[in-house]
């Protein structure tokens, strides 16, 4: 392949989700999220899934009311590409799991192979109860049978996208907004 170009991407692309329309999915779910803890007996684990999740981790956990202890990982299947392979492990959670509310914080589901190796990961080292936040959700039947994502921003269509943490070839993490790559780029 000859090296990625981004605004040549963006050209090819259609804006899917502009930034007001994520912010707003984000106040939301923040919402959702502080109902769900707000009996809980000690503060969750809000762990962020890198490199994707950073954005939404960020503005997600400025707009919750919940106290949270932080971490982050890093699990990853699509390696700077734009198809999945098996999940390879970066770095795994400084704190201690066992116990704990668990609370997965990750850009997309897509077919969900990496939440739920990541979910599992959790339940081994004995995670009290192990939820998951996803900025987006993409549309199609294809994801892991039984994997719950319990607060979604946005969903988004069968296509590749980037954006918002999200990735064109290692590039254009720091839009504001998600695009999709057009069907046959
Ligand atoms: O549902 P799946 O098909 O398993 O794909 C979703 C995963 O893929 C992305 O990570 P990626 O491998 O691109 O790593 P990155 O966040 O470091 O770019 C994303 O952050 C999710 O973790
Ligand atoms: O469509 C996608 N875009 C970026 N990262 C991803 N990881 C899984 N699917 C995607």
């Amino acid at each position: 392949m000859s090296e990625p170009n981004l605004q040549k991407a963006l050209t090819q692309s259609d804006l899917i989700h502009p930034r007001s329309v994520l912010l707003a999915a984000i106040e939301r779910v923040a919402q959702e999220i502080d109902a769900f803890y707000a009996d809980a007996e000690q503060p969750p684990v809000f762990l962020t899934v890198l490199n994707g999740g950073v954005m939404f981790s960020g503005l997600l956990s400025l707009s919750l009311q919940t106290r949270c202890v932080f971490d982050s990982i890093h699990a990853t299947r699509y390696r700077s590409g734009t198809s999945g392979h098996e999940v390879t492990w970066g770095k795994w959670a400084k704190l201690d799991l066992k116990g704990r509310d668990v609370l997965i914080v990750d850009d997309i589901l897509d077919e969900g192979r990496t939440l739920s190796a990541i979910v599992q990961r959790c339940q081994e080292a004995g995670a009290r109860r192990v939820n998951i936040a996803a900025l987006c959700a993409k549309r199609h039947g294809r994801c892991v049978p039984g994997l719950h994502v319990d607060f979604v921003g946005v969903e988004v269509p069968d296509r590749y996208v980037y954006g918002f943490g999200m990735d064109y070839y290692e590039l254009g993490r720091n839009l504001p907004a998600i695009y999709a790559l057009k069907d046959g780029v």
